[in-house]
């Protein structure tokens, strides 16, 4: 069957879904801004198009060298597609290695075509050292694909993977057939050679878009869910997720507490050092937050420099040590920049869910008033949200005390 398939014909196709396939990189390239990789693959692709065309027009050009040249440039389009994985995974790009393998693609490829002008050798020791780089591609998509990028990792990877076992299978056939009979195989085998390279081409060119477009979905994502100063989640994801938490920590009955922290006096340090240094402040106070979390907590910033901590599996107990901690690095390490240090302390309010329940509304309400007492009582201080038959005494008792202690600052 593949020895009836016409190998010109088949070669035309090749070119033009190669020519395809690099304009369609070229495009996402041009669009990519400051995405790496993609244009290494569209460069890589246009090498391998120039190196196909050689390959397949060889009757027809120079026929030496388009032999020696068009495994040359193979060799050095996939060294480059090789660089541009390394240079979407933010790996180093060592480009001397696809030098390297194409000039010595091309000094054998010389010798045994113009020294010693021998078919099956030239087939082989091209597809042994074609194979082995596509597999050098597949083992930098494969190992390791980590999650969300695993998906597209492995699409690319594992058609990397069929060009090199499809490369090292044509090695062995040549090596084993071609000497004894070169007119019966190597018709067929050149067949199944551009039918494979063509569903590699498309395969290759498909995996590197899909890499870009979960690459960028992944950074919209990520946009759309955080504070673009602190990093933390911005106030809707805050709610989206700790409503989640706290459905789950309903439905398996175990305690959730929310602390609502704010920087204390936060205005003065905007002014007197101004509000670029009032950013960096609140990125310290974040840094220093973290230090204090596990890996299931959330941090969400609520408005302004006021935070909401969301503390699965923690009782009021142990929430208010988490919080007290928190309280006492922030006081023990003032942020500083240029021999400048900036004291910075910040009040809490708390609230679990044994007390008030699973809603995130109720929670942060409650853990709110708690907050609003512990500035009326002097600031850098953690405060438990009162019981419900409590709140409203102490709602009155505390406008009082605010009242007085403004009265003392005017
Ligand atoms: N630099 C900077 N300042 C911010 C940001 N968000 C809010 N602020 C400032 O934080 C200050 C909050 O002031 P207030 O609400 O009066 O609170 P405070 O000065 O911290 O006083 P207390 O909360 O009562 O201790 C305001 O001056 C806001 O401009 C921000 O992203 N960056």
């Amino acid at each position: 069957m593949p020895g009836e398939l016409d190998v010109v014909t088949l070669g035309v196709a090749l070119s033009l879904v190669t020519l395809s396939m690099t304009l369609l990189l070229c495009v996402a390239a041009w669009h990519a801004g400051s995405e790496k990789g993609l244009r290494h693959w569209a460069l890589g692709n246009f090498a391998i198009m120039l190196g196909l065309v050689l390959n397949v027009y060889q009757d027809h050009i120079h026929h030496g060298l388009s032999v020696v040249f068009a495994y040359t440039l193979m060799t050095l389009g996939i060294g480059v597609t090789w660089l541009g994985i390394r240079a979407f995974k933010g790996q180093t790009q060592p480009q001397t290695g696809p030098v390297i393998a194409a000039l010595t693609v091309m000094l054998l490829m010389w010798v045994f075509r113009f020294h010693i002008d021998h078919v099956p050798a030239r087939i082989v020791i091209s597809s042994v050292i074609l194979s082995g780089m596509s597999l050098l591609c597949a083992r930098e998509l494969l190992i390791p694909a980590e999650q969300p990028m695993r998906t597209a990792y492995w699409f690319t990877g594992f058609t990397a993977l069929f060009c090199a076992v499809g490369l090292a299978f044509r090695a062995a056939l040549s090596f084993t057939f071609l000497p004894s009979s070169p007119e019966a195989s190597l018709v067929p085998m050149q067949s199944v050679t551009l039918l494979g390279a063509m569903v590699a081409q498309i395969g290759l060119a498909c995996g590197f878009i899909l890499m870009t477009h979960y690459r960028t979905t992944i950074a919209l994502h990520h946009l759309s869910e955080r504070d673009a100063l602190t990093n933390t989640l911005n106030r809707r994801s805050l709610q989206e997720q700790a409503s989640a938490v706290l459905e789950l920590a309903n439905q398996q009955a175990y305690p959730t507490t929310l602390i609502m922290l704010d920087a204390d006096h936060f205005k003065r340090i905007n002014d007197k050092f101004g509000h670029q240094t009032g950013d960096a402040v609140l990125c310290h106070l974040v840094g220093r937050v973290r230090q204090h979390l596990r890996n299931d907590d959330l941090l969400g910033r609520f408005g302004g420099e006021e935070f909401i901590l969301l503390l699965p599996g923690l009782d009021t107990e142990s929430a208010v040590q988490v919080a007290e901690r928190i309280r006492q690095a922030l006081c023990a390490q003032p942020w500083q920049n240029d021999e400048i240090p900036v004291a910075l302390s910040v009040s809490m309010g708390v609230a679990c869910t044994d007390q008030h329940g699973y809603s995130f509304d109720t929670l942060v309400g409650v853990a709110d008033a708690a907050l609003y007492r512990a500035k009326a009582l002097g600031r850098n201080r953690v405060e438990l949200a009162s019981e419900p038959d409590q709140e409203l005494q102490d709602e009155m008792a505390l406008r009082l005390l605010s009242q007085f202690r403004h009265n003392l600052d005017v």
